[in-house]
C-alpha cells in the first residue's frame, strides 16, 4: 500500500485538464496528496504548477477531470472548507499601509482557531518589523507576511507557490525550519519551488510536470528510477581532456585508470581531477524534462480566465 492510500487523501485529483486559447496546459494530471505529506510540484516555466494550484484552491475551472480537495470540490466548497487551506499565491499583495501584526490579526480573525499573532511573527521571523508598514518591508519580508497570512488559520492544508522567491539563504533555512514545524503538526503542503534543493529538502514526495502531464514522481532521492542515479566517473586524461562515464561499477573503472596511470608513471599513480560522484536532483530533473520537450506552454496568448470562462 502506497503512503498515500495508507493515510487519507488530502488532495485527489484524477484526469485534470486545462486548456487556454485553444492549448492544452494540463493534459489529464492525476494527483494525491496525503494528509501531512509534503509534495513539491516542479516543472519548467510556463507548465501548469500555478494552473494546477489555482483549480485546486477553487480560483480556477478545470476543463476536465475530477478534483476532491479535504473531500470537497473547490468549486462549490462551503465557507468552512475555506478556512482549512491555506494560500500563499505566487505574487505579494498590496498589502497597504497596514503592519504586519495588523494584518495577521485581521486575518486571523476570520479564522475559527487563529493562531496567536505574536507565535505567527515569531515563526516567520517578523517579530522585529511587525509594526513597519507593509510597503516599507523588503521584497524577502513581504513573502515572509504572505507566509504568515498563509498559515494564522492553522490550515490543515498549505498551498505555497514559490514561497521562497527573493529570500536570502539564511532566510531559506529559516522558512524551511518553520516548515518543519508546521509538518510536524500535521499540515499537508503542496509546494511550488525552481528550487531544487528546496525540493530535496522539504517534500516528501516531488512531482514533475511538463508536457501537461506529471511524468515522474517519486520521493527526492529515488526520482528517474535506479538508473538516473548511475554514478558518474570524471577524470582528466593523459591528453589533458576531462572525461566522464557513467558506470554501476565505478570501482572496477577507477582501478582499470589508476593501472592505465601509473604505466604512463603519473605522479600519484591516478589520473588528475578523479572524482565519482551521483546525479544531483537537479541534473535528474533536467533530464526529465528535456526528455519530454520544452514542457512549457509560454508562446500561449492571455485570455482572462477568473474561475474560468475559457477552458
Ligand atoms: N488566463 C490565461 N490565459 C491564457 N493563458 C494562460 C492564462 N493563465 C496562464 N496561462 C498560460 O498557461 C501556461 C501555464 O501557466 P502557469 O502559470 O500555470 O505555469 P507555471 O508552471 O506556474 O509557470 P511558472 O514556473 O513560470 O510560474 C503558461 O503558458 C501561461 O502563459
Amino acid at each position: 500500500m502506497d503512503q498515500v492510500t495508507a493515510k487519507k487523501a488530502v488532495v485527489s485529483v484524477s484526469g485534470l485538464t486545462k486548456r487556454y486559447a485553444g492549448r492544452d496546459v494540463l493534459a489529464g494530471i492525476d494527483l494525491e496528496i496525503a494528509a501531512g505529506e509534503t509534495y513539491a510540484l516542479l516543472g519548467p516555466n510556463g507548465a501548469g504548477k500555478s494552473t494546477t494550484i489555482e483549480v485546486l484552491e477553487g480560483i480556477r475551472r478545470p476543463g476536465g477531470g475530477e478534483v476532491s480537495v479535504l473531500g470537497e470540490d473547490p468549486l462549490s466548497a462551503s465557507r468552512a472548507w475555506r478556512s482549512r487551506i491555506g494560500i500563499v499565491a505566487q505574487s505579494t499583495g498590496d498589502l497597504g499601509v497596514y503592519t504586519p501584526r495588523e494584518l495577521i490579526s485581521h486575518f486571523g480573525s476570520l479564522y475559527p482557531n487563529p493562531r496567536g499573532v505574536d507565535e505567527v511573527l515569531d515563526l516567520v521571523g517578523l517579530t522585529d518589523r511587525a509594526s513597519v508598514r507593509a510597503t516599507k518591508l523588503s521584497g524577502g519580508q513581504q513573502r515572509r507576511l504572505d507566509v504568515a497570512l498563509g498559515i494564522v488559520g492553522r490550515p490543515e492544508l498549505l498551498f505555497l507557490d514559490e514561497p521562497t522567491t527573493g529570500f536570502d539563504p539564511e532566510a531559506r533555512r529559516q522558512f524551511w525550519d518553520m516548515l518543519a514545524g508546521l509538518t510536524g503538526e500535521g499540515t499537508a503542503i503542496l509546494l511550488t519551488t525552481h528550487y531544487l534543493d528546496e525540493a530535496a529538502h522539504l517534500a516528501d514526495r516531488v512531482g514533475v510536470l511538463t508536457g501537461g502531464t506529471i511524468v515522474a514522481e517519486a520521493p527526492p532521492a529515488q526520482l528517474g528510477g535506479a538508473d538516473a542515479r548511475v554514478p558518474i566517473v570524471r577524470w582528466r586524461d593523459a591528453g589533458g581532456s576531462l572525461r566522464e562515464e557513467r558506470t554501476h561499477t565505478p570501482g572496477a573503472l577507477i582501478e582499470k585508470l589508476c593501472a592505465e596511470a601509473r604505466e604512463l608513471g603519473f605522479a600519484k599513480g591516478e589520473p588528475a581531477e578523479l572524482e565519482v560522484r551521483r546525479p544531483t536532483l537537479e541534473e535528474i530533473y533536467l533530464e526529465l524534462i528535456g526528455a519530454n520537450g520544452a514542457g512549457g506552454a509560454d508562446e500561449l496568448t492571455e485570455a482572462t480566465d477568473t474561475n474560468g470562462a475559457d477552458q
